[in-house]
């Protein structure tokens, strides 16, 4: 038998339009020789054509503000996060969630920053642990919390947005990674689209929307920032590739995004439903799930007495690829009370719902 993935790590690929892809590389390749034979020094923030197709789609799909010349472009959101802390005072207090990402964990302990964690309430990141921790910089995942799927609501957001406005040198990244997945309430707006302060730094990919390989992220900076980017990073070159660039401005420009977006979101409500379903038939009150109405995953806890570390050997002796919580747990709080897993189903065709959900109960209970 072949494996089964309730992996968040990636998308489905086999749904990727590759054909019209490659029909907007080709026109990239005909139309843009200017910008693709300039050497990358002249484009440190990515292609200005190419910042402005994507300010003009952040401000329809996220209610983003903000001209093309705040975005910087970088392969990869953790890359842009290295070149923002050279933007911060020397010695800031950074805050993050916890659960929270642990690859934005590790680059923070990395540079030797100081650091504290903050657990979630059901709001997302709390804020009155935040208010006492009182850090100049907070990175949020309010879209839909990176592991634990909560999706910030509007109270939470105007709260953060005016903590951040009460004192100087506060600063928030709101890394808004699967944000275009939501199924039941309407795009709940950025917070750097409520942003009126200019504490706001927004952090995007197109990592979930088309290829974690493509390795284009983006970055959005308020005006003062942008001015100190500019004096203190413009040496460093672009780290996205131009002929990447050029050719998903043509797939956003020629409509072939929008158009993959409503597709895979048919396809992914779809899934979620379906595997809810049947989880709830098939685990009935022994399961508990969080954060499932956005994004590609969300989480469940299972009443077994059974360790996430056996269950975790069991789902691999059964061929079922599977992530627990505990390496997003930071600082060694498992802020879970019983074993947690992430269900992701990006991955997971309809017709292997029963099936991944069968080698689970096993791995679980039998
Ligand atoms: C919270 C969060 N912000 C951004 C990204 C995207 O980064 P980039 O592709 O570099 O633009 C991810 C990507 N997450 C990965 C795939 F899901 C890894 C998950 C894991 O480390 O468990 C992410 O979780």
């Amino acid at each position: 038998k072949d494996w089964i993935s309730f992996s968040h790590m990636s998308v489905d690929r086999s749904l990727f339009p590759f054909d019209s892809w490659f029909s907007c590389e080709h026109r990239a390749l005909k139309l843009s020789r200017l910008e693709l034979n300039d050497d990358s020094s002249r484009f440190p923030q990515g292609i200005y054509s190419v910042r402005k197709t994507i300010a003009r789609f952040l401000s329809v799909a996220r209610g983003v503000q903000c001209f093309p010349e705040q975005i910087v472009l970088g392969g990869g959101t953790q890359f842009l996060f290295y070149l923002l802390r050279h933007l911060f005072h020397e010695n800031s207090l950074y805050a993050m969630e916890n659960p929270g990402y642990r690859r934005m964990y590790e680059s923070l302990k990395m540079e030797r920053l100081r650091l504290k964690t903050i657990p979630l309430d059901n709001k997302g990141i709390s804020i009155d642990l935040l208010k006492q921790m009182n850090p100049n910089v907070v990175y949020v995942t309010p879209s839909h919390q990176f592991p634990s799927g909560v999706v910030m609501p509007i109270s939470r957001r105007i709260q953060l947005l005016n903590w951040a406005a009460e004192k100087d040198n506060r600063y928030i990244i709101e890394d808004d990674y699967d944000s275009e997945f939501k199924y039941e309430s309407d795009t709940i707006p950025s917070l750097q689209g409520l942003d009126s302060y200019e504490r706001v730094i927004y952090l995007g990919t197109f990592s979930k929307s088309l290829l974690p390989g493509l390795r284009i992220s983006y970055m959005i900076l308020p005006q003062k920032l942008l001015k100190k980017y500019r004096e203190r990073c413009s040496f460093i070159m672009s780290t996205s590739n131009a002929l990447g660039q050029l050719t998903l401005q043509q797939f956003i420009d020629s409509g072939e995004y929008r158009k993959h977006i409503r597709h895979m979101r048919q396809v992914y409500i779809e899934r979620q439903k379906k595997l809810i379903e049947k989880l709830k038939k098939r685990f009935g009150s022994t399961i508990t799930m969080h954060g499932a109405n956005a994004g590609l995953h969300f989480t469940a806890e299972f009443d077994t007495t059974r360790s996430v570390e056996e269950i975790a050997n069991r789902a691999r002796a059964a061929k079922l690829e599977l992530y627990n919580l505990k390496p997003y747990c930071l600082e060694d709080h498992y802020l879970y009370s019983k074993p947690a897993f992430i269900l992701g189903f990006a991955n997971l065709s309809v017709e292997k719902i029963d099936e991944g959900v069968e080698r689970l109960y096993h791995a679980i209970f039998e």
